[in-house]
């Protein structure tokens, strides 16, 4: 992912709020960087704008070599930028279907996706077929280039943009049974990546804990089969325990599946453990950026110094006074 000078101004008096300004950083395949500052800093903002729930001012940001520097136009552009980008927020139980069981809300992200792969290849296909039985075919397409209606009922795993609910579900139309194996498949597969027994697959977020929530967001997240996993303060409601068991999870399917993270978060242990890079938010701007190494260990601002103070370690003490 590539972003480039990225500015959002809020609209207000005295030409609005610059509460983003000028952002840039690069992030290769499989990296975790980290995006760190204090409240108000501009994070969630730039997190929004990645994933088109706020419209950026100016800059542009572009994925696997894509410009996604606007909003995505139909159906079948939503869903491919859904394969590119998945977001979990904090608090997952919002985006959670409540009458949805864990396993059947993974489910749902899967059964869209292969739906729309299928839609896909029957248009692939049938393209194909056209410009073989067309008049001439040297003045037919030389590659078929996929669907192009905007009927489909995308489902992007990440909050709708106007209302910020959960997905609606879309019949599947993927009656192949070979399909239906696949998908079972990595259900499970994907349940078990994320630690939720059978007993807990099967409950409602009302009978899970903040923990189980968020591992089944993250289970959603990873079905779409993202290159990028945006994490907004994904474990900061959770005890420590439970926060240190969901970041070690985070490692282990980093290292597994290759996916890259944002991590987006005001607490730098949190940062440290799961990333390469960071960047030191201040106002909007990039006042520090660089391997998360230098950045925590040798903080050139006073600012960071002063964000690293302001986090617990193992180890510490209530200043005695
Ligand atoms: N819709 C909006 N309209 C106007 N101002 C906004 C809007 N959303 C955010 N802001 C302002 O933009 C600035 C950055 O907010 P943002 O939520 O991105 O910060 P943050 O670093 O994520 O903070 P926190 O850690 O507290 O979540 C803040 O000053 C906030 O008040």
């Amino acid at each position: 992912m590539s972003v480039r000078d990225l500015t959002k101004i809020f609209p207000g008096r005295g030409g609005g709020h610059k509460a983003v300004d000028a952002v840039s950083f690069e992030l290769e395949p499989g990296g975790a960087l980290g995006i760190v500052g204090e409240s108000g800093s501009g994070k969630t903002t730039i997190a929004r704008m990645l994933i088109g729930l706020e419209s950026a001012t100016a800059g542009s940001m572009s994925v696997l070599g894509r410009d996604r520097s606007r909003p995505a136009r139909g159906a079948a552009e939503r869903r491919a930028r859904a394969r590119e980008l998945q977001i979990v927020f904090q608090d997952p139980y919002t985006s959670l279907d409540p009458s949805q069981s864990a396993r059947a809300a993974v489910d749902e992200v899967l059964r869209h996706h292969a739906a729309g792969a299928a839609r896909a290849a029957r248009a692939d296909a049938s393209t194909r077929s056209r410009s073989r039985s067309g008049p001439d075919p040297r003045s037919a397409p030389t590659k078929a280039t996929g669907p192009t209606s905007g009927s489909d009922p995308a489902i992007d795993t990440r909050p709708d943009a106007d209302s910020n609910t959960r997905p609606v579900t879309s019949p599947s139309t993927n009656a192949d049974p070979r399909d239906a194996r696949a998908r079972q498949t990595r259900l499970e597969e994907l349940l078990d990546q994320v630690g939720l027994t059978e007993r807990q697959s099967h409950a409602r977020p009302r009978d899970l804990s903040g923990g189980q929530r968020q591992r089944v967001a993250i289970a959603r997240a990873l079905a779409a089969d993202p290159a990028v996993l945006i994490l907004d303060e994904a474990v900061s409601a959770l005890d420590v325990s439970i926060q240190a068991q969901i970041l070690n999870l985070l490692v282990d399917i980093r290292a597994r599946t290759g996916i890259a993270y944002i991590l987006i978060s005001h607490d730098l242990a949190v940062v440290r453990q799961l990333c390469d890079s960071a960047l030191v938010l201040r106002s909007g701007r990039v006042i520090e950026q660089g391997s998360c190494a230098d950045i925590l260990d040798n903080p050139a601002e006073d600012y960071t110094r002063a964000l690293r103070a302001a986090v617990p370690v193992p180890g510490w003490r209530p200043p005695q006074h």
